[in-house]
């Protein structure tokens, strides 16, 4: 067996691990990253087939205003455009409503939809926090609802919106959520996207950094003073380390910890999980949706699958649309081929659009079933608290911790989350450091 001493072994090549490996390396430390795959970025992955740039995995800047994954952007010198309808917001955005008869709504029909929803969230904020323990997100909306005092038909359309919402939000069923598992899906200011790809950030952390790609980490051995980390035939030792991979790896027991996890952070990780939430990208010879609208949202039953579209012409110029399969959509789908799911989806688009044409190429992402994800990004299940996602990060005898998008508590499943983890675990390490030099240096 080969083995190799360094100062901090940062497990995953995601945001999360370049984050920490690259503040540790810029003050100074010996930092190797060991990254399973045989690429970097993680969650963050933008394909480039045909010359076509499209990020199966993270799109979205939720808010410029959100530092400092946007000053990390503008000091990588990203290019952006804004697209602010990444989190599922539906006030002032340019949104083309259609009703379950497929007819697109008033503006008139809007503005009320869009205050019966303003209403029930502001109910919903209030029933939340009075909520017990174990209370799901469904439960929640259920009891509001019932309170709401509009026709029945309106209550139904705001209904399928929350269930919606939450499956774009967190690509799970609205009564698997627990109702505190919305808390921070707020943005703060436009939202914007990548036309050369997010992957740039990925590339831009990683520069200068030691990385191993292929190495597939099965252990992880700590002691008071030192760690081992088991790599097929070779051991990497070090003084610390910082695991940061998905919490459906950390559940699947494909890596053992000794001695295990202890508490808080195994009782945290045993009320997160891995959901469900794929991309499918269309692309048409021509446009056959409506102009001037950045998404098209489905009301009634025929949107229960394919309820959102987004039209990301405005990135490259080749119409194109985006929708998600979240939730109990993206399970049945997992075994068809994409022409199917590309039928399934044509079907819905054409009870809008009766000249619809059929799209010239479609990409059909699987996070569920990539081993070294399992998913999209975590999700808290009824019964657990925000608190859960921070006590994963617990810093474990003196000499590890974990770190990724799970473990931030204030804007958790994004790469603001995974950016910010990464630092506070370089932190814990190096103690005060600042994360402008991420950029900056
Ligand atoms: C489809 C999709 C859409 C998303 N959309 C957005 C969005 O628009 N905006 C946003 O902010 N966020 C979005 N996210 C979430 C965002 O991508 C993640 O929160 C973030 O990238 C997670 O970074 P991380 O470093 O915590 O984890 P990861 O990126 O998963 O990094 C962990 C690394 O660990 C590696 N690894 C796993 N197992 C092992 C092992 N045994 N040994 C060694 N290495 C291992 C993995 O290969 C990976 O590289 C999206 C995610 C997905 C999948």
């Amino acid at each position: 067996m080969s083995m190799s001493e360094y100062d901090v072994i940062v497990v995953g090549a995601g945001i999360a691990g370049l984050t920490a490996a690259r503040l540790l390396h810029g003050a100074g430390w010996r930092v190797v990253v060991l990254e399973a795959r045989d690429r970097i970025g993680g969650r963050v992955v933008t394909e480039r087939a045909g010359g076509r740039v499209t990020d199966l995995g993270a799109s979205w800047v939720h808010g410029i205003d959100d530092a400092p994954l946007y000053d990390a952007v503008r000091g990588f010198g990203m290019r952006t455009v804004e697209f602010s309808v990444g989190s599922y917001q539906p006030y002032s955005r340019p949104t083309a409503y259609y009703d379950p008869e497929g007819r697109r709504l008033s503006d008139a029909e809007v503005t009320a939809f869009v205050d019966d929803l303003a209403r029930v969230d502001e109910m919903l904020t209030d029933a939340i926090a009075s909520s017990v323990s174990g209370t799901s997100y469904g439960q929640a909306a259920d009891t509001v609802l019932a309170s709401l005092d509009r026709p029945v038909e309106r209550v139904e359309r705001v209904r399928e919106f929350l269930r919606h919402r939450t499956e774009e939000q967190y690509g799970v069923w609205i009564d698997d959520l627990d109702a505190h598992g919305l808390d921070d899906d707020e943005t703060i200011g436009d939202e914007v996207v990548f036309p050369d790809g997010y992957d740039v950030l990925a590339a831009r952390l990683a520069a200068g950094l030691d990385i191993r790609l292929e190495h597939v980490v099965t252990g992880v051995t700590s002691d008071t003073s030192r760690v081992t980390i088991t790599v097929g035939d070779k051991e990497f030792r070090a003084s610390t380390a910082v695991v940061t991979v998905p919490v459906g790896v950390l559940r699947s027991g494909t890596i053992t910890f000794t001695p295990p996890l202890p508490e808080p952070v195994a009782g945290a990780l045993n009320r997160l999980a891995m959901n469900n939430f794929e991309k499918i990208f269309l692309r048409f010879p021509r446009k056959f949706w409506d102009d001037g609208v950045y998404a098209i949202r489905r009301q009634g039953e025929a949107g229960v699958w394919w309820h959102s579209f987004y039209d990301l012409t405005r990135l490259h110029g080749e119409p194109t649309l985006l929708t998600f399969a979240a939730g109990p959509c993206a399970q049945a789908i997992r075994a068809w081929s994409d022409d199917e799911v590309a039928t399934s989806v044509m079907a819905s688009l054409r009870e809008i659009y009766s000249d619809a044409i059929d799209p010239e190429s479609i990409v059909v992402t699987h996070w569920h079933d990539d081993p070294f994800s399992r998913g999209s990004y975590a999700y808290m299940l009824p019964g657990s608290t925000t608190a859960d996602h921070d006590d994963l990060a617990t810093p474990i005898g003196g000499v590890l911790q974990l770190a990724g998008e799970a473990t931030w508590t204030d804007d958790p499943a994004t790469v603001t989350a995974a950016l910010l983890s990464g630092h506070r675990a370089a932190a814990n390490i190096a103690g005060d450091i600042d994360i402008t030099t991420l950029w900056s240096r």
